[in-house]
């Protein structure tokens, strides 16, 4: 049994085919289905919010993980949640607050995230660590789907990985931007348990194939 999750990321789909895509996503081994809020000014981007998410709850059967990049996110936590999030990650560097926003979200009754760009320091969490679900590197510069992976996010997670280990911790990992088939075993062999795929996922010629494909990785590198 694969031991780690795949998540793809709803930014990459058709969105004249909401209802198909979300269809395939259900009918896939997905584990969760990433919700990527972009608000135009944490980054130059914006991306969609609480109608889509509302819509989107409805006909999708797995759990949003929902990614806030998005300046001042403790304003939007209940909202989140009453639209249907099961996960909430805010960045740490839109958090004045960081402590305080994820006891928010705790207390949402969503689990807990935080999210680190990919210059950020993961020695940055120290201080958070024993209070997070889950810690998302981001291995491009958030704002896009479709971009080139950076490579460093592998020391990255090792690096993580290890401090978790030190401290007997277990948020999940998740990494998202420019995975796909050709980096999962490398990401999950660094300690990575959390896998988001936009492009990679509904850009390929089966997406579902891919997702299982994706699942099957794991099951190869946690057969050792
Ligand atoms: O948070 C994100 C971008 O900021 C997306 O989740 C990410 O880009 C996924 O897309 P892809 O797999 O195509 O890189
Ligand atoms: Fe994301």
């Amino acid at each position: 049994m694969s031991q780690h999750l795949v998540a793809p990321s709803l930014l990459a789909a058709d969105f004249t085919q909401l209802a198909a895509e979300m269809a395939l996503v259900n009918r896939s081994q997905a584990d969760w289905l990433h919700f990527d809020v972009m608000d135009g000014r944490f980054v130059p981007n914006i991306s969609f919010g609480f109608p889509i998410m509302e819509a989107v709850q409805k006909l999708c059967q797995k759990p949003l993980d929902v990614h806030l990049m998005i300046l001042e996110p403790e304003k939007y936590i209940s909202a989140f949640r009453d639209a249907g999030a099961a996960v909430i990650t805010v960045h740490y560097e839109a958090c004045v607050h960081l402590h305080r926003t994820i006891q928010e979200i705790k207390a949402s009754g969503a689990k807990a995230g935080v999210a680190l760009n990919p210059h950020t320091p993961i020695e940055l969490l120290d201080d958070i660590l024993e209070d997070v679900d889950l810690i998302l590197l981001m291995s491009v510069n958030p704002g896009f789907g479709g971009q080139k992976f950076i490579y460093r996010t592998i020391p990255k997670i090792r690096r993580l990985k290890d401090r978790l280990i030190e401290r007997n911790l277990s948020p999940l990992i998740e990494i998202d931007g420019g995975v796909g088939l050709q980096n999962a075993e490398e990401l999950l062999k660094a300690g990575a348990n959390v896998l988001v795929a936009g492009n990679s996922v509904f850009g390929a010629k089966d997406p579902e194939a891919t997702i299982a494909q994706l699942k099957a990785i794991g099951e190869e590198v946690y057969k050792f």
